[in-house]
């Protein structure tokens, strides 16, 4: 199945997902000079409740860790979306190396990481249906760039031990994702797709400008994972990233000035 190797990583995700070269896929670079201001974008309204928290998980791909979504107490409001949108799950993509692991570029600019806190659109009975809708699912992405520790991390990389491999899952309560947003909510958004197979165009991008701290030693915590499965020969995950795609005519527009 897929994956992010020579043999089976995004330059081959097209063979069985031929809309890996559809009109609206994720990742992109962007351009901040190209962006267009829109003042009529509302402020992101991020409101989560720890106890929604569930659990983390190695899924093969990258660490996962899923929120209770039965109900709208971790919701996404306002930014570039009308109604209500439930957190699902948050993940990571990251590199083998400080130098890149972030899927949205800016400039040309990779980050060592990037966080996707993932929600679905209420207006569908669930993830899975909303997945497959253009306006299904709004993605919230963070930068994660190399710095100080970044001490919200912290409790995430002490549960990895339990998750070294693939199909490997902890439970993991109390955990507010709202520790892991920058301070300022200022964001670029288009219209993009998921950034893995099935590569579904559902996604409504909020990219966050400012990204959030991490250290070189946290970083390692992350390519210390495996992609491969106990009792396989062991695999490192890193480079669990897809590069920008084309941007097909596609319009950025940016909350801040
Ligand atoms: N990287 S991303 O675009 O934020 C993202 C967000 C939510 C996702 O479910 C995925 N992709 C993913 O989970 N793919 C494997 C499972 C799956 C998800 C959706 C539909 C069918 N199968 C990617
Ligand atoms: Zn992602």
């Amino acid at each position: 199945s897929w994956g992010y190797a020579p043999t089976n990583g995004p330059d081959k995700w097209g063979d069985s997902f031929p809309i890996a070269n559809g009109a609206r896929q994720s990742p992109i670079d962007i351009q901040p000079a190209a962006a267009s201001y829109d003042a009529g974008l509302k402020p992101l309204c991020l409101q989560y409740d720890a106890s929604t928290c569930l659990e983390i998980l190695n899924n093969g791909h990258s660490i996962q860790v899923t929120f209770l979504d039965d109900s709208d107490k971790s919701t996404l409001t306002n930014g570039p979306i009308s109604g209500v949108y439930r957190l699902k799950q948050f993940h990571f993509h990251w590199g083998g190396a400080d130098d890149r692991g972030s899927e949205h570029t800016v400039d040309g600019t990779k980050y060592a990481s990037e966080l996707h806190l993932v929600h679905w659109n209420t207006k569908y009975p669930s993830f899975g249906e909303a997945a497959s809708k253009p306006d299904g699912l709004a993605v919230v992405g963070v930068f994660l760039k190399i710095g100080d520790a970044n001490p919200n991390l912290q409790k995430l990389l002490d549960a990895f031990d339990g998750i070294k491999t693939k199909g490997t899952q902890t439970s993991f309560a109390d955990f507010d994702p709202a520790t892991l947003l920058p301070g300022s909510l200022d964001y670029w958004t288009y219209d993009g797709s998921l950034t893995t197979p099935p590569l579904l165009e559902s996604v409504t991008w909020i990219v966050c400008k400012e990204p959030i701290s991490v250290s070189s030693d946290q970083m390692a915590k992350f390519r210390s994972l495996l992609f491969s499965a106990q009792g396989e020969a062991e695999c490192c995950m890193v480079d669990n990233y897809r590069p920008p795609q084309p941007l097909k005519g596609r319009l950025v527009r940016a909350s801040f000035k």
